[in-house]
């Protein structure tokens, strides 16, 4: 991939850009049907870190993500999101399900992201035109997708659509990426290469990011931390660190002795907490039944 450090429109990283440090104490959350979702859930993520979240199918990796957003508010405990002193654009999400928008070529679609860009005014600090185009044509080079700038999204494979709705994300330049489920519905080698890009893009633009994923391989391999979660109501079962470290070349370090026996690890728990999702589910049937 094209680095940042190579293109002009690299943000100037210092102290200030390291994005927003996420904390989350003691929470709990019931919809309002009722269901309880998270119980006593506690994370601790710095500025610019990426974690990954796994856990049984259904026990509230999603909501955690909705409480992040803002988008529901936690009845116990606290969230905290403390931005960083940037300004930025606070936050972007990329769901499981297509968002770019498919009246929109490539470039109109990266464009219209850019310009959400807090605080750029670009045009009004005297950026010509040619300047934005040219730092558009750059974001389109970070993930390989220069030649199909005038191409609408029906024109492109699945991948290089994913490759589009993570730069759009991106393009604004957030402090916080939230990713559910992005990858999930590509093939592999696709997906390994997408971790390649978006692993650099976030590094180099200090995002702190949060993925949730039901692939666990695709969690060590892009994550400073990965949580293993119980089930529902949910909260942590285990945390556990990746030692790989900021340099990672997605394609060699599934071959490595290391991850393979650091993705067996996360296996073991998460297996546990499969079979826990299970157990519990048939209580609450059996609890249900006897009503
Ligand atoms: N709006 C809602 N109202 C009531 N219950 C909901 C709502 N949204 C989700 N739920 C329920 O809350 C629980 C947690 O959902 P959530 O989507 O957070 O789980 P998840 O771990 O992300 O699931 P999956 O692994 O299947 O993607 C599930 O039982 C789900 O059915």
């Amino acid at each position: 991939m094209t680095h940042l450090s190579e293109l002009s429109t690299r943000p100037q990283p210092d102290s200030e850009t390291v994005g927003a440090s996420i904390e989350f104490r003691n929470v709990g959350y019931r919809y309002p049907s009722g269901l309880h979702a998270i119980d006593g859930l506690d994370l601790s993520i710095a500025g610019g870190q990426s974690i990954g979240i796994v856990g049984p199918s259904g026990c509230g990796k999603s909501t955690v993500l909705s409480l992040i957003a803002g988008l529901r508010e936690a009845q116990v405990g606290d969230v905290l999101v403390r931005p960083d002193q940037s300004g930025r654009h606070l936050l972007s999400m990329v769901f499981q399900k297509d968002t770019v928008l498919p009246w929109l070529t490539v470039e109109q679609n990266v464009r219209l992201h850019y310009s959400f860009k807090k605080g750029s005014g670009e045009r009004r600090r005297g950026l010509s035109r040619r300047a934005i185009d040219q730092r558009i044509r750059e974001l389109i080079a970070m993930v390989h997708l220069e030649g199909f700038e005038k191409a609408y999204p029906y024109q492109l494979s699945g991948g290089m659509r994913r490759r589009v709705a993570v730069l759009t994300s991106v393009a604004a330049f957030p402090q916080i990426l939230l990713l559910d489920e992005p990858f999930s519905a590509i093939d592999e080698p696709s997906r390994v290469a997408i971790h390649q890009d978006v692993f650099d893009i976030v590094r180099e633009l200090g995002i702190t990011t949060v993925l949730v994923t039901h692939d666990l391989a695709e969690a060590a391999s892009m994550c400073d931390q990965v949580y293993i979660m119980g089930p529902r109501p949910t909260s942590v079962f285990s945390k556990h660190e990746i030692p790989f470290g900021p340099e990672r070349d997605m394609m060699t370090l599934r071959e490595r002795a290391d991850f393979l026996e650091l993705y067996s690890r996360l296996w073991r728990d998460l297996h546990l907490q499969i079979d826990a999702s299970h157990e519990s589910e048939s209580t609450r049937d059996d609890a249900e039944g006897s009503h």
